[in-house]
């Protein structure tokens, strides 16, 4: 097979997890690494610092920061 896409999918704290995994791979996208865990606030900072001039950036933040997210690698192939 041709080398595949990357995709990272990361899944927002307090909601349903399994109707979202399912609706990706029913779409082609292939789970390859999947991990359940609180995201440290330096490292939400970081991953939306292209939004840090945003209003509703340190809300965002927060929130992601509240609980856990499912942070997911896919492959894809076009
Ligand atoms: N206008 C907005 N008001 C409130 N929250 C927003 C707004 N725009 C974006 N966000 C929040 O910021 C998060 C990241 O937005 P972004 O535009 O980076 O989209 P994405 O689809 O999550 O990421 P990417 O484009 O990198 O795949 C969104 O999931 C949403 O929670
Ligand atoms: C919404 C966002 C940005 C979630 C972040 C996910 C995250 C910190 C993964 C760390 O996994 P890792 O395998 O790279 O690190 P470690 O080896 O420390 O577990």
């Amino acid at each position: 097979m041709a080398n595949p896409e990357h995709t990272f999918i990361a899944i927002k704290p307090h909601g349903l997890m399994g109707e979202i995994i399912k609706c990706y791979e029913q779409k082609g996208f292939l789970l390859v690494a999947m991990k359940f865990l609180r995201a440290p606030e330096e490292h939400l900072r970081q991953h939306y610092i292209d939004l840090k001039d945003q209003s509703f950036f340190p809300g965002l933040v927060k929130y992601m920061n509240s609980g856990n997210v499912m942070a997911m690698e896919h492959y894809s192939w076009q």
